[in-house]
Formats: structure tokens, sequence, C-alpha cells
């Protein structure tokens, strides 16, 4: 769509101090919900949670990268990073830019370092710098074109994306493919009936900084400079594809696509550190509850050496692909990956494990006459908990049938080969994944006290991301659906990690309420469970006491002074730098019958 309407970017509440004149800083307001701002500024105080809410609109200014120790040492990656960095400009622009504040550009050799902290010696920074101030003005007598993207569109863009098409809003009138053009971003803004609008249609036409009358709205807003890779007309026509390339940005992040593949995975610390806090050991099995895209799946099966099993599930098909993906990339092999509802992932005791074979097999049994049934569960793939379950019946007359156990009538001719493919899978263990084709294994969910460690990586309000742009979507109703999904989830972790197994929960999120309210729920609900304190020890204490707002009709039990120090909260405004993340790892007793 192209619009013939012209600017009528709505006035923005978060501009900057006037710039100079063509110069411009990046400095965004992170809106809230009125009410959510005043629950925040309740558990971490006013002026830590400006800081916070400051920390979040802005990226991290380093990438951290996790290694593939299987396949490589930190040593290695760190000498071909910085290769990579000296010889094809990873590192592009990082230098010779002013920069705001104390933030001065490194030395090369600076670039890549070892990660400072204990026990994740397998990580690697990579140093990004920002925000660098924008300048327009080196044609004066030139107008500007420019270009106003979506929200989320400059979210990536400042994690190091191009724009793409489907990200643009508006762009001045005559742009061509090879002009410089300007990039902002339109983000919500209050509206005068309450609610938050952008307040810009896509297609609108825009007059030019100078001349456009809503130019001073776009202060603070600005995010880089780029080449236009096709005509304006193009980038309201077509459905995909880059629109601009970035050539100058207001945070530099090196890339690192396709750089490595397999070696190296890039991971926000705090996931590390969540997988290495669950200390999963070679031979355990494992379950990774809400896995996509498979970031801590795969630092915990590095952690076990591929040796044990690693179970992950995800109820996206598609984002079990990922998972299955990420694994065969990186050569994991213990990885098993599943689409099920982690909600339902607790299987009930009354369904005796080989129910369904058994029947299957009686059935052909009786069906075929006498024969000499061989059932070799790691030879095929059987599979006690998947919806998909095949077993190989070998009759007298050496005929190979597979049977599922939903359907035991049918029998399907199993040829040798793939009898051989599967005794090749048992010696080779459990294979690199179980889907070929496109096809994700479903599961029925697992038996109690089946797993002697358990990843909970809840979904959440995602609350610590960032950059973070606007986060008036969330409202303190939608904080607590979170809350009780995540209690929810809980409470099936605890019926399938054994006594004397781990728990260890953790979200992305600065929320209390999903956060030290759901370890307070654990710790009352679960008397067997015992918060325990955590390696490798990086985030700062949980927040402690409660909270009652609004005539306390919102009420909040959070933790107590020990309590608080035996988990880790991340907190996006230490100099760590981090996401907003929360870790708490339990130990598991015996449970009162
Ligand atoms: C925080 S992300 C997980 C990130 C992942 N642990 C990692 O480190 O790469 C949460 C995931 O939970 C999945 N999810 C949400 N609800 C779920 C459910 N009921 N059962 C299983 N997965 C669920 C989402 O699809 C999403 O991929």
């Amino acid at each position: 769509m192209d619009s013939s309407s012209s600017s009528s970017h709505s006035p923005s509440a978060a501009a900057a101090p006037a710039p100079d004149a063509g110069r411009y800083t990046f400095s965004p307001k992170l809106r809230w919900q009125p009410e959510v701002e005043e629950y925040f500024a309740a558990a971490y105080g006013r002026d830590r949670f400006a800081r916070i809410s400051e920390a979040l609109a802005r990226p991290s200014r380093y990438s951290c990268i996790r290694v593939n120790t299987l396949k490589s040492s930190t040593d290695a990656v760190m000498h071909k990073l910085m290769d990579l960095v000296c010889e094809n400009g990873l590192s592009d622009g990082i230098y010779g830019m002013e920069i705001v504040g104390g933030d001065q550009p490194h030395e090369q050799s600076s670039l890549v370092r070892k990660c400072p902290y204990a026990g994740l010696e397998n990580v690697l920074f990579v140093q990004g710098s920002g925000p660098h101030v924008l300048n327009y003005n080196s044609q004066p007598d030139q107008s500007v074109k420019e270009v106003i993207v979506s929200r989320k569109c400059a979210e990536s863009v400042l994690r190091g994306a191009q724009v793409f098409v489907p990200g643009v809003l508006a762009c001045s009138s005559h742009v061509e493919k090879g002009d410089k053009v300007a990039v902002s971003v339109a983000i919500e803004q209050p509206v005068k009936d309450g609610g938050w609008a952008v307040g810009i249609t896509r297609g609108t036409v825009l007059q030019g900084l100078q001349s456009d009358v809503h130019y001073e709205e776009r202060n603070g807003l600005y995010i880089g400079q780029g080449t236009s890779a096709m005509p304006r007309s193009g980038i309201f026509r077509v459905p995909h594809g880059i629109a601009v390339e970035m050539t100058e940005r207001v945070y530099k992040l090196p890339s690192f696509n396709d750089v490595l593949e397999g070696e190296i995975f890039l991971q926000n610390l705090p996931s590390v550190v969540a997988a290495h806090v669950l200390d999963p050991q070679p031979g355990e099995r494992i379950l990774d509850m809400c896995a996509a895209p498979g970031g801590k799946t795969t630092a915990i099966a590095i952690l076990m050496r591929d040796k044990g099993e690693v179970v992950a599930l995800d109820r996206s098909h598609n984002k079990v692909m990922d998972i299955l993906k990420l694994a065969s990339e990186m050569d994991l092999n213990c990885i098993k990956a599943y689409k099920l509802d982690a909600l339902k992932s607790v299987r009930k005791t009354d369904e005796a494990t080989n129910v369904g074979m058994g029947e299957a097999i009686k059935t052909l049994a009786e069906d075929s006459g006498p024969c000499h049934v061989t059932v070799d569960v790691r030879a095929t793939n059987v599979n006690e908990e998947s919806s998909t379950t095949t077993v190989v019946v070998q009759s007298e007359t050496e005929q190979l049938f597979s049977v599922d156990d939903k359907n035991p009538e049918s029998r399907k001719y199993v040829s040798k080969a793939e009898l051989r493919k599967n005794l090749r899978r048992m010696k080779n263990g459990p294979g690199r994944n179980n889907c070929s084709g496109g096809r994700v294994e479903k599961s029925k969910g697992f038996f109690p006290n089946s797993f002697d460690r358990v990843l909970l990586d809840a979904p959440c309000s995602a609350l610590g991301l960032r950059p973070r742009l606007f986060a008036g979507e969330e409202t303190l109703e939608s904080l607590k659906t979170h809350a009780k999904y995540q209690r929810r989830m809980f409470d099936q972790a605890v019926k399938l990690v054994r006594p004397g197994g781990v728990i260890v929960y953790s979200t992305c999120t600065i929320n209390p309420g999903e956060n030290e309210a759901l370890v307070r729920y654990a710790l009352d609900t679960y008397k067997f469970l015992s918060l325990v304190s955590q390696h490798p020890k990086v985030g700062g204490p949980g927040i402690v006491g409660s909270c009652e707002l609004f005539n306390k009709t919102y009420t909040e039990e959070w933790l107590t002074e020990h309590e608080a120090e035996l988990v880790q909260r991340f907190d996006p405004s230490s100099p760590v730098d981090t996401i907003g993340f929360f870790i708490a790892k339990f130990n598991v007793g015996e449970r009162q019958v």
C-alpha cells in the first residue's frame, strides 16, 4: 500500500532534547502501563526502576559467544574470532565514530576477550559500541531522505539486522535504489482516549528532515543511516527482502551470520549461566520443558559431553524443528526433541509403559498364527513416550512388520535395511534427532520421577529482553496470567523429577510476580523442595518482602533475605550489561506419601 497522506506521526513525548542541527543521538524513553510502572517502582524503588527502564531500551554493548567445546576449544575459537575481526571487518565501524558518554572505542586486540567469571571458561565476549552520534548534515544543501520503521524492526536493527520490507512504515517521496536514507523508529504513544497508537500508517510519504513538520518528533529516535536497496515503490509493493542496508548504526555489534557454524552459539550470558547452574552430568536423563530454539538444550548436552539423554520439548512443531537443526549443526546426538504441551507432560502412572506395544504384539501374534516375536526396544523406533511407537516384529518366516501402537491392526512391512539402520542407531546412540524430512515426533508425556534434572525456562512476559522500545502492552492482568501459567508448568516439573533430583527455573523477565513470587509458591506448596545456592554466580540477589498495591487489590509475597541470596537476578542496568533474567535452583527431597 502506498498512501499519499503526508506524515501524521503523532506527537512524541519520547523526544530527546533538541540536538545540534543534523546531529542525532538515540535516547528513547521506555513507556509502561501506569499501573505496571507503579508495581515495578514498588518492587525496585523509583530510581532503580528508572535505570532498568533506561537500560532495557538499548542493546548490551557486547555479544556473548558460547563455544561448542566438543568441536573446538575456547582458545582456538578466540583466535579465529580475532582473525575474523581483523581480516573480515566484523569490527567495521566500531572505531572512528563519536560515542556518547564514557563508552570509548576499544583497541582491536581487546575486542574479543574471555568471560571473566569462574565456571564460564567456554564463553567469549566480543565488544560492541554505542550510542554513536549520527550526523546527516554532510551535504547541507541536499535534503535528507528518510525511512521510518516499525518498533519491532528497529529492535532487530539495534541488534545488528538490516531493515526488511515489512518493517518499513513510511518513506520520503523520491527514494530510489542506492539513495542514502536516515532511519528512525515510530514507537507507540499514549492517545487521548486511553491506549496506545503508532500514529503513522504504512505507506506514508515523508517530506524530508528539515521540511517535514514532524521531524522534530523523531529526535532521539534515529537508529542509523543506510542505503536503500530498492525504490520507494518496491518497498511498499514487494512482500519481502531487504529494504535498507544499514551503513551507520547508533549501536554497533559485530555480525556472526554464518560464522564458525556449529562451533559457536550466540547466547545471552544469563542463559549460559542457567545451563551451568543445572549442572547436568554425563549419563543423566535431563528434561528441558520449553526448549526451542534449543540454546540451553545444546548447552546442557555439551556440558554432558553428549552422553546421556536430553529430552527437549516445545509445543510448536516448527520450533521443535529448530531444536533439531541446531542439535544437528552442533553434532549433538543425545538430544531428543518432541512436540508436546509441557502442561500435559506428566503421563498417568496407570498407563503401563508397554500397554500399547503389548496389545499390538498380541493382536499381531493372534492374527498371524504362531510366530517368534522379537522386540528390541533399542533397535527400533520404539519410544515408550512417543505417540508414533513402532515395534518391529519378526515372524518365523523372517518377515518384518512395524506396528503403530495407536493402530495395532496396522501392519507394515519393514525392510531388513530399515532394521539394520535401527541396529546402527542402537550402536551409535539415539541419533542426532528423531525427525527426518520435516517429521517431528509427538510425545504422550513422561512418567513421574523419570528425570534426574529438569530445566523449566518458562515462557514469560519477556520484560528483560533488550533492546525493547515499548512495554505498554503488558498490564497487571496479563502479568498475572503469565504467573499462573508458570505455576502450572512448575507443578508438572515437580512431578517429573526424581527424589534427589534438581529443578532449575528461569525466566527472561524483570517481573517479580513471575520470579520471586513463583519461588515463594514453590517453597510454600512443595515442602520437599529446598532452594539451593548456584554456581556460577554472576547475577545479584532477588527481591525481599512483599507488596500490597492499589488498596490491597494487588498483593504478592516475595523472598526472605536468606532466600534472596540463593537466587540470581540479572539487572540490565548493572555493569554486567545483560538482559533482565532470573534463575532459581531447587533440590528435590523425598515426597511425603
Ligand atoms: C523462553 S522460550 C525458551 C527458550 C529456550 N529454553 C532456549 O534457551 O533457547 C519459551 C518457549 O516455550 C515454548 N512454550 C510455550 N508454552 C509452551 C507449552 N505449553 N509447552 C511447551 N512449550 C511451550 C515456546 O514455544 C518457546 O519456544
